[in-house]
């Protein structure tokens, strides 16, 4: 498991470490982790050009100190200072290791010093280091450390701790911020890099193990090992309703084709059976393909929503009664007040929490976890937002983010195969918060699986779960 801590968290462990500890050790570990992950990126010291952007705390240490450790391997350090105060001992040990130090002029409101009074940037950069400020900073940057990046525009970033600007426990955006390729972070990832849009800024985490020992998270992200152990398994004596049995009513006349996707999605072997009711019609077309398929009988969940247009809000009541876990998906998410406090997975996307929760699509986009929280809140039940990193939140629960996935799974039916999947996993027994979690990642990686970096659509996924879940720890 991957787990996110808050500021607040962090700087509690830490604090319980820096008391035991000799001066000084922790930022030593942080820096020395920091410039391997340089030097890894780098293929090595020797020659190499470094530029530190140093802010005025501990983060500017860490990136100080990684400079001493790259100078000494024969990297050719520079470090621009972004602000008066700046964290003295590490500027002191980078001039000792022999690195050049540019005091900017803090007084000018930025954007031309680097060619004025500092001279121009003559020699481009192999990787800048983004020590402008850390888990202390506040959103945005000032416009010392907007101009400086602007001056090394182009150049690989390697970002201490957190990209600089982002909000650290939100993971929200609101103003200048840095875009690295890699961000190296100390003791436990923090919310900004598995949420988006912050996740997206930081790029790669790398995570430096400094010692801390931690409460438990405000978020998680599954494993592969996380996934294998969740997952509903046949026992030996298993029989086709022990396995358990879920059923289908989505689609309509009018969209076959979702309903034939969120039964795609829900036979791929992890539940026993597979039902759909619906249009006879288009059952007789699912099965032509999968003759596997079974009409009307008892069920241990229920998929209702997508392609079900105006008979979304039949399709949700008439499930109600059996009293069995829901999944409620697009058509059928206007109708959500049903399964307030049931036990359900409501699947929006950011459009359709918009429309749930009375907010703006571009406001949900812009704060994914805030908005998936309030959801889980408000309907007392699970709720997983589609997104590039999705989010699973259950009251009381850390929320969930899932990792997996490609930029080619943004493609038509994708969702209701993801649907039936969740159904199928909560018909195998799975509490909707992990059937929400552990389906989420097993379509984000059917969906790696069977692209292999090319084009997709919602079928392959289905068909590609099978192997996926082979695929996974025993
Ligand atoms: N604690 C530990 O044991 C360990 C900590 N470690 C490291 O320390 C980091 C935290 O260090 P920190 O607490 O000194 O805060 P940090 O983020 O460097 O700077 C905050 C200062 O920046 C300023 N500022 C604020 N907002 C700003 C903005 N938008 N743009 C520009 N400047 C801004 C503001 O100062 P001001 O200029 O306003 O006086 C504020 O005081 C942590 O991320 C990790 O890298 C590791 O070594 C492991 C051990
Ligand atoms: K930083």
């Amino acid at each position: 498991m991957i787990r996110a801590h808050t500021v607040e968290q962090v700087r509690a462990a830490e604090a319980v470490l820096l008391a035991e500890l000799p001066e000084g050790a922790l930022m030593q570990r942080a820096a020395h982790g920091l410039a391997y992950a340089v030097l890894d990126l780098l293929g090595g010291g020797y020659g190499r050009r470094v530029l530190l952007l140093v802010g005025s705390g501990d983060n500017g240490g860490d990136a100080l100190y990684a400079g001493v450790v790259l100078a000494r391997r024969g990297a050719i350090v520079e470090a621009w200072l972004l602000s008066d105060k700046v964290h003295e001992a590490g500027l002191a040990a980078l001039r000792a290791a022999g690195g050049r130090v540019r005091r900017l002029d803090t007084s000018s409101p930025g954007g031309s010093d680097y060619s004025t009074s500092q001279g121009p940037v003559s020699s481009p950069f192999d990787v800048v280091v983004d020590g402008i400020v850390g888990i202390g900073g506040r959103p945005g940057l000032r416009p010392q450390a907007v101009a400086a990046l602007e001056a090394v525009r182009g150049i690989p970033v390697v970002a201490v701790d957190v990209p600089s600007g982002v909000d650290v426990d939100s993971g929200e955006v609101s103003g200048p911020h840095v875009t690295a390729e890699v961000t190296v972070t100390f003791g436990t990832h923090k919310i900004a890099h598995l949420v988006d849009p912050a996740a997206e800024a930081g790029g790669v985490t790398h995570l430096v193990d400094i010692g801390l020992d931690l409460p438990a998270p405000a978020l998680e992200a599954l494993q592969p090992a996380d996934v294998a152990a969740l997952l509903p398994r046949p026992a030996s004596q298993a029989h086709k309703y022990t396995r358990g049995v879920v059923g289908i009513r989505t689609g309509s006349t009018t969209y076959p084709g979702a309903a034939m996707l969120s039964v795609a999605g829900a036979d791929c072997g992890l539940a026993g059976m597979v039902r759909f009711v619906g249009d006879a019609a288009v059952l007789d077309r699912i099965r032509t393909v999968r003759p596997e398929i079974v009409g009307d009988g008892r069920v241990q969940a229920w998929v209702v929503g997508s392609g079900s247009h105006q008979t979304a809000e039949g399709q949700l009541s008439a499930t109600l009664d059996d009293g069995v876990p829901i999944v409620v998906d697009a058509d059928a998410l206007e109708f959500a007040d049903m399964v307030a406090g049931r036990r359900a997975v409501l699947t929006p996307h950011a459009g359709e929490l918009a429309g749930m929760l009375g907010a703006d699509r571009h406001e949900i986009e812009a704060r994914p976890l805030h908005f998936v929280r309030r959801a889980a809140e408000a309907y007392r039940t699970t709720v997983l937002l589609k997104g590039r990193h999705t989010l699973i939140a259950h009251p009381g629960r850390p929320v969930r983010v899932t990792t997996t996935g490609t930029p080619w799974l943004a493609t038509a039916g994708a969702g209701d195969v993801l649907g039936g999947l969740i159904g199928a996993l909560l018909a195998g027994g799975l509490t909707p918060y992990d059937a929400a979690s552990v389906g989420s990642w097993l379509h984000g990686a059917a969906a790696t699986y069977a692209s292999q970096g090319g084009p997709i659509v919602a079928g392959d996924v289905a068909r590609a779960l099978p192997a996926v879940v082979a695929s996974l720890p025993a």
